[in-house]
């Protein structure tokens, strides 16, 4: 049997306990080095997300009908990373690969292009850093057009605590529920003290948050119970600091609300602002849009708890695309936070576990994405490496086949869709877009089409740029990734580099201590009138159909720093068990 054949037989075989490398290399019947086969094995699944892209879009497997996907992702991975297919020149594996080398190696040059690297040696640093390809993609790679810097080793991820303005103050906590705690100036000497030690550390970004050690655990405190703290992770504090909400703003909506994260945070900035102004005003301002009524339950308890009741009204069970924006109701509005389902690729912990992910034959289906509405599609992955030891695929478990590449492109049309829909109130002035994703399409790409669309254009829709952002944001260095930036019309005021200094990203594992996440402000110019030369708006966003797959939800999750997890586990004193 060959190494790839060997290989794949690892891959798709039964488990049989132990770790990839103990089961490598106590396997006597192997024929081939061990040594050799490890390798070929664990760097096939770190890099197999790309492989997958790769091999799909070439159409490989429709052509060379004696290759199963794990064959093509093994000997792709050799042919494309490695020195060449280790088999003779006249071994079939080997011609069913090489005679398409072209291709293959033009569709490698584009998925690393489309996850913003410059550079094979820079997609490299990105996905052994991340363990994985699909963890690499539009990071743009660590610092990569930045200033160069790739972490060396991973810190352990922070506890972030949001102190709630509504209720209490920085002093007053400082003074109470952390009085123990000593105080650090860098988050990296938190993470690297013992994870037992009682320490702090002030977040320079993002007021009244605070940074504490991986396992610190408030959920029986005091001022966790009564809201008066809330977990939440450093980048989803972004949207609603970036947002700045102030009285000036009139009426603010948080159309994608559940759990209730921002909106909350929203609320405790603009209390704030009121404090510090004199404002005062009894009527609430916030309108929290939750179109799942049952996630809607959540952002109420969550609401409650942090004390804004006073000031958000909940909608539950509406659809943001199915309000009218032209609508009197809406007429206050001057700003909206958008932070939609997404592909959840920047969330810590969801995708820890290595995976081999392999293509589909249908390429038929993925070069014609099908109609059908609301289908929610399962993991993609056949086998699943835990911890280095294999899991075989569930027998009872349908294997879904659609790509990657096609779950995004339903999910940034959404998500498009959105950020357009929100473009149309009459007053609005100040759009913020976020998601919990890493991928380029999902966000830079998004935020390009959205500059580009009509609406924009005829309604003075420009990005907020970085200058004009709220000064912890303007500090914070991580940028858009600028090639994924490409791509805007001629017209449009600012360059690409502006566009692509407008956007902050939050990367995995760059000593930060942020989930991967993309945020960016649009801002109109409301001095100006509307582009009359242009085509009235249709407004035919409102009509479109909904997304195919809505992908993940802030699922939130205290084990994982997010505040309150989604299956509605509140500060109530008493510790549910979490479903996994
Ligand atoms: C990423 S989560 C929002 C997390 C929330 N912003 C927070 O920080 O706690 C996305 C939410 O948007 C909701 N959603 C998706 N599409 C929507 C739409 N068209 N209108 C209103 N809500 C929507 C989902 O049900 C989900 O609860």
């Amino acid at each position: 049997m060959s190494l790839y054949h060997e290989a794949a037989s690892i891959l798709t075989g039964p488990g049989g306990g132990g770790s990839l490398k103990s089961r490598i290399y106590n396997n006597r019947a192997l024929k081939s080095s061990p040594a050799h086969l490890y390798a070929l094995v664990s760097e096939t699944i770190k890099w197999s997300d790309l492989l997958r892209e790769v091999v799909e879009r070439s159409q490989l497997l429709s052509v060379e009908k004696k290759l199963t996907p794990v064959l093509a992702v093994l000997l792709a991975h050799d042919l494309l990373l490695r020195s060449g297919i280790a088999a003779a020149a006249s071994h079939p594996l080997k011609l069913s690969i090489t005679r398409h080398k072209t291709r293959l190696n033009a569709e490698f040059v584009k998925a690393r292009l489309r996850r913003g690297f410059s550079s094979i040696d820079a997609l490299r640093a990105s996905v052994d850093l991340h363990g994985g390809s699909g963890k690499a993609l539009g990071n743009g790679g660590p610092g990569e057009e930045k200033d160069g810097r790739v972490p060396t080793r991973p810190l352990p991820h922070p506890r972030w605590v949001r102190i709630n303005a509504l209720r209490t103050t920085l002093e007053a906590q400082l003074k109470t529920t952390f009085a123990d705690y000593s105080h650090t100036d860098t988050l990296v000497s938190l993470l690297e003290a013992p994870p037992t030690e009682k320490m702090l550390h002030i977040d320079r970004h993002i007021p009244d948050l605070l940074a504490l050690p991986p396992r610190a655990d408030f959920t029986n405190t005091v001022a966790y119970m009564q809201g008066d703290i809330i977990l939440q992770d450093k980048a989803s504090c972004f949207p609603a600091y970036l947002l700045d909400p102030s009285p000036e703003d009139g009426e603010l909506i948080d159309a994608c609300a559940a759990p209730g994260n921002k909106t909350t945070h929203l609320a405790s900035l603009l209390s704030e602002r009121r404090r510090v102004s004199g404002t005062s005003t009894k009527n609430p301002s916030i309108w929290a849009l939750e179109r799942d009524k049952t996630r809607a339950e959540t952002l109420k308890r969550m609401v409650e708890t942090a004390g804004a009741n006073h000031m958000i009204t909940v909608k539950a069970g509406q659809d943001f695309l199915r309000v009218d924006p032209g609508n009197e109701v809406w007429g206050g509005v001057g700003a909206i936070l958008l932070d939609p389902s997404c592909s959840g690729s920047g969330i810590v912990g969801r995708d820890e576990i290595p995976r081999l992910i392999l293509p589909s034959r249908d390429t038929e289906r993925q070069a014609k994405p099908s109609n059908k509405k609301k289908r929610k599609r399962g993991p993609i992955h056949e086998s699943t490496v835990s911890g280095g030891s294999i899991i075989p695929p569930p027998q009872d478990r349908e294997i879904p086949s659609d790509s990657i590449t096609h779950r995004l492109s339903s999910l940034s049309a959404f998500q498009l869709k959105l950020i357009l829909h929100a473009f149309r109130f009459q007053s609005a002035r100040k759009v913020v877009y976020s998601t919990c994703s890493i991928h380029a399409e999902e966000n830079e790409h998004v935020v390009i089409r959205a500059l580009n669309s009509d609406i924009a254009r005829r309604r003075r829709w420009s990005v907020l740029r970085r200058e004009g952002q709220v000064v912890g944001l303007r500090k914070w260095s991580t940028r858009g990734t600028l090639s994924a930036c490409e791509g805007l019309e001629s017209g449009y005021g600012d360059t690409t580099e502006v566009v692509a200094d407008a956007c902050l990203r939050c990367l995995i594992g760059d000593g930060e201590g942020t989930i991967g996440f993309f945020v960016v402000g649009f801002v109109r110019d409301l001095t100006i009138g509307e582009d009359n030369e242009l085509a009235p708006d249709s407004g035919a966003t409102a009509d479109c159909d909904e997304e195919e797959w809505e992908g993940f939800s802030d699922i939130l999750d205290p084990e994982l720093n997010h505040a309150w997890s989604s299956s509605g586990e509140m500060p109530t004193g008493k510790k549910k068990k979490r479903k996994k």
